[in-house]
């Protein structure tokens, strides 16, 4: 089957696959759990639990310090404040600037479907000057359902013109929500494995995994001659 006979859609998640954000997102945790006078939890503490948006990520942080679950709403409040304007210091993964590049010059709708709030998503995309390469953005808050739910992913597809019965795309992450998002759709999955993901490769439905962004382009090209 041709999965892609016109340069087809290409969906990218965004924490953990465009863009290395754990430590912005560790420096709000922290600096909110210090505020109240709550242990700082480390790098890879915070980094695990990234991916099922903003809410899953202070659950985890409520369980982890054991923090009184009563004060999370408050605490996510402070957390949102912060999150808007980190961006000092996230770093775009090696490669990504150049193949979105190739793949919008080659002519792929591109879109952006991740967990991550839409204020702090546009704020990391406009601050690496990249927000205009995508033709839509889907954020954790867009819509009532989050990944691994299709429906944002689903939504991401439609905006970009996709079919909504057999939509002829490709979705590219790094975690178990992206992998079981993109098979509930379903298009094919590409996996970045140097991303947040925290369950073995051979456990998660995915077409291929990259550790390259170099390689992605050529990727999505054999993908779309299957
Ligand atoms: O912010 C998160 O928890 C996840 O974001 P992502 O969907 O872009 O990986
Ligand atoms: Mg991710």
């Amino acid at each position: 089957m041709n999965v892609c006979m016109a340069p087809c859609p290409v969906v990218f998640d965004l924490d953990g696959t465009l863009i290395d954000s754990a430590p912005d997102i560790h420096a709000c945790v922290n600096a909110v759990l210090r505020q109240n006078q709550i242990a700082p939890l480390s790098l890879d503490r915070v980094r695990s639990f990234i991916g099922g948006g903003v809410d899953v990520l202070w659950t985890k942080v409520v369980a982890a310090t054991g923090v009184d679950p009563s004060h999370q709403r408050d605490l996510v409040a402070s957390f949102m404040t912060r999150y808007h304007t980190a961006t000092s210091l996230t770093r775009m993964f090696p490669g990504v600037p150049e193949a979105l590049g190739q793949l919008a010059d080659r002519g792929h709708p591109l879109g952006i479907c991740t967990n991550k709030p839409l204020g702090p998503t546009r704020a990391i995309l406009e601050h690496f000057g990249i927000d205009r390469m995508f033709a839509t953005i889907i954020g954790g808050d867009s819509m009532p359902e989050k990944k691994p739910d299709p429906a944002p992913l689903r939504a991401a597809l439609a905006a970009l013109g996709a079919d909504p019965e057999t939509p002829k795309a490709i979705y590219v992450g790094d975690s178990e929500f992206d992998a079981a998002c993109a098979a509930a759709v379903p298009v094919p999955f590409l996996i970045y494995d140097r991303g947040y993901r925290q369950i073995p490769l051979e456990n998660l439905i995915f077409r291929e995994s990259f550790g390259d962004f170099e390689g992605l382009p050529r990727l999505i090209e054999a993908e779309a001659l299957r």
